[in-house]
């Protein structure tokens, strides 16, 4: 038998790389991942291994044992599973396997929806609330000491929280002057009344928060619940390196539905078939698009594909793309595109990637080069086995029963349908009817249509579909969740929209280097991440090499991106996703970057000399960083007549002519135009008594601390030092 790659072998008998992967590490066959290569001596091996395994182990087992070993596989799987993750090249370079492993294990939990990686713990939980059922199950109702509830509550919820019979309640309420259905709402104080007449406590829960809560306290995503899902796939790459073409070379030759009168629309994702399994693609071409959503919280993306034109090779933003991709720990297959032309050079892609960490495995490294041409469809299929095969291994799961949760692909106000929203179910089953949360908007999904505009009833995990019946447009990248009932979902979209509003008002906090200082002392950043653009590539390395070595507290400078060229939108966008600093040498913003940045609160520093832009850094990250103050004169105030007190020295009986002067201000005691002093108010009197401010058109006594030669006929101006954000 030849040599061959394990996952060709994995094909061969019909099983997972995965298993194959762990199998052989369980025969002590050293193999890193599934593009490990096995010869023939080797799979004998593993075959005679396995089948000693079967005939001493399987049949005696535990189910205990059959666990722990099911653990164990699983984590040997680990190992595998961070190899494609090779993907995830940069940060990881230069580990070890292990260390790499540990990292990306760890990323994988990151990677992952809170409520899935909670599910490793779910058993724990379940186990209590079991317990709690048990127990509600042999006792009598016991009324509780407190009760909790948001908005309002109808009088049967009130009776079902009080422990109480319904009627109960309502005759409760009679009693009081208040007649009311069981269905009928009651206000917070009838809630309180009915409630502490029981002797229970009432809290009423924030509502704005629940949608968060709600989504991390899924109770739901048990591993054993979790099945495969397609993955999700983005493509992205410089400019007229194909992408389009490639996305609609894809949908065209393997949409499935494509039936008479479903006319094929542009909805912003779409699925396909290739052997059976589904591959969701993200149509956001251009990794703004794909950053933007990033920045609102949401990690739709399972896998990237990088576009590079085969005839022009990587360009300036394909370096962009797999920055953002790698920022977003998002595995990359790399498509060299444009292979039907006649100076289609893939080596010299490859060659100009490796400087990227994406070495080709032909080439002994671990990220997979397909040749495509999109206009001709070749290497289309080809393009497809791959994203399955890193979809394998990154073991893409998610919990199809329970209620829908996932993220908004576009949006948008249609004339006749009102708001309409291409949505990316993520876990969970969306239903036509079902209530829903979106971003800042809510309602019950009224229609829901697939990529070719036909209706669906429902929508699994990874599925993508357009839907109406929300109140208000939400923006790509917000969150959706599907709530039991409409009135409880209505009461979180307004309370989000609320929340939205007033956050609005505040401005969100990101890195500043203002704050540098305080945010690490506080231990809320450990790395701090930069983007560095200068007018020449020399300056670029000359500020990246002295960064990097700057350490203060244990905080390390993390270079994200680099680039020669001005401050792009596109850089401000991947600064706000990765809550960085944007450092520009020789360079400015341009207009729309500068734009961005102040609606995104990014900080942008210019500098001129590198010396500076290093000793910035430096000085925010050991709080060093001097505050700007800028002076603002508060007021005028006359001097009219002079009072001499031993005890005190000289009063300067004063007239308010403009403004106002207070306790705290500083002066200038200006005399025929010349400032013959500069200092602080010591008392600040009217008659007798010590006052904070005197305004306009009221006389007051002034002493100066450290002056007592005032003169009748002085101006004094006041003025205090405020401290203005730095620019
Ligand atoms: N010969 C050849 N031309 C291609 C191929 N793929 C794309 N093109 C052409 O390259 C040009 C750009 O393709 P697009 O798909 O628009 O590129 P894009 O990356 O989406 O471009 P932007 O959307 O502008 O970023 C078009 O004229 C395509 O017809 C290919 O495989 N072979």
């Amino acid at each position: 038998m030849p040599k061959m790659r394990v996952y060709e072998y994995a094909k061969s008998v019909n099983k997972s790389s995965k298993e194959v992967v762990a199998d052989l590490k369980a025969n002590n066959i050293a193999v890193s991942n599934h593009m490990s290569v096995i010869d023939d001596k080797q799979i004998k091996q593993l075959e005679q291994g396995k089948t000693i395994e079967k005939k001493d182990g399987t049949m005696a087992q535990s189910d205990n044992q059959k666990q722990s070993q099911k653990k164990t596989a699983n984590e040997s799987a680990g190992v595998q599973k961070s190899k494609p993750a090779n993907h995830r090249q940069g940060k990881n370079q230069g580990q070890q396997p292990q260390q790499r492993n540990k990292k990306n294990n760890n990323q994988q939990q990151k990677k992952q929806h809170p409520a899935q990686a909670r599910g490793n713990h779910g058993p724990g939980k379940r186990g209590k609330s079991n317990k709690n059922q048990k127990r509600r199950g042999k006792e009598a109702p016991k009324t509780p000491e407190k009760i909790t509830f948001s908005g309002s509550l109808s009088v049967a919820e009130l009776a079902e929280k009080l422990k109480k019979d319904t009627s109960e309640i309502i005759k409760k309420l009679m009693s009081l002057g208040v007649m009311a259905t069981k269905n009928e709402e009651l206000e917070k104080t009838s809630i309180e009344l009915i409630a502490n007449d029981y002797g229970v406590t009432v809290e009423e829960e924030e509502i704005v928060d629940q949608l968060d809560i709600e989504l991390y306290e899924d109770p739901d995503d048990d591993p054993d619940k979790l099945e495969e899902r397609a993955p999700v796939v983005t493509i992205m790459g410089h400019v007229d390196h194909g992408k389009t073409t490639l996305l609609d070379g894809i949908r065209k030759t393997k949409v499935t539905d494509t039936e008479a009168g479903g006319i094929t629309q542009h909805i912003g994702a779409y699925q396909v078939e290739e052997n059976g399994k589904k591959v969701t693609f993200l149509d956001t071409p251009g990794h703004a698009a794909f950053t933007t959503m990033r920045a609102r919280g949401a990690q739709a993306t399972d896998i990237t594909i990088l576009v590079v034109a085969a005839d022009d090779g990587v360009m300036p933003q394909t370096v962009e793309a797999l920055n953002h991709a790698k920022a977003a720990e998002v595995p990359i297959i790399v498509a060299v595109n444009k292979m039907d032309k006649e100076n289609a050079n893939p080596d010299r892609v490859m060659q100009e990637l490796t400087e990227y960490q994406l070495v080709p495995e032909a080439w002994g490294g671990e990220t997979i080069f397909v040749n495509v041409s999109a206009v001709k469809g070749d290497g289309i299929d080809e393009l497809l086995e791959m994203i399955l095969l890193v979809a394998e291994v990154e073991e893409l799961k998610a919990n199809p029963a329970k209620r829908a949760q996932g993220t908004v692909v576009e949006a948008e106000l249609d004339k006749g349908r009102g708001p309409v929203a291409t949505l990316l179910v993520q876990g969970g089953t969306m239903n036509v009817g079902d209530p829903v949360v979106v971003g800042n908007t809510y309602g019950r999904v009224r229609a829901m249509t697939n990529e070719v505009g036909r209706r669906v009833k429902n929508a699994g995990p990874s599925t993508p579909v357009e839907i109406t019946g929300l109140n208000g447009v939400p923006e790509a990248g917000d969150q959706f969740l599907v709530f039991a009932d409409e009135k409880k979902a209505k009461q979180i979209g307004e309370g989000r929209a609320n929340r939205a509003k007033e956050a609005e008002r505040k401005q969100t906090s990101r890195v500043s280097l203002d704050d540098l200082f305080h945010q690490i002392q506080e231990g809320e950043i450990k790395e701090i991440n930069i983007i560095i653009k200068a007018d020449v590539q020399g300056s670029v390395e000359a500020v990246r090499g002295s960064l990097e070595k700057i350490d203060v507290a244990g905080v390390k400078v993390n270079i994200i991106h680099t680039g020669v060229g001005a401050i792009t939108e596109s850089d401000v966008i991947l600064a706000s996703a990765s809550n960085a600093i944007v450092i520009g040498f020789n360079v400015r913003p341009g207009a729309n970057a500068k734009r961005t940045a102040e609606v995104e609160d990014v900080d942008i520093r210019l500098h001129r000399v590198i010396y500076n832009a290093i000793e910035e850094i430096e000085a925010a990250m050991k709080g060093l960083l001097d505050p700007e103050y800028e002076e603002k004169i508060v007021g005028h105030v006359e001097v009219r007549q002079l009072f001499k007190v031993s005890r005190i020295g000289t009063i300067a009986g004063s007239y308010v002519t403009d403004g106002k002067i207070t306790r705290h201000a500083n002066v200038r005691v200006v005399r025929d135009g010349v400032v013959v002093h500069d200092g602080q108010v010591d008392a600040l009197k009217r008659f007798k008594d010590d006052v904070r401010e005197v305004s306009r058109n009221y006389e007051c006594g002034i002493t100066l601390e450290n002056f007592n030669d005032i003169k009748e006929g002085d101006m004094l101006e006041a003025y205090v030092m405020e401290e203005v954000p730095r620019t």
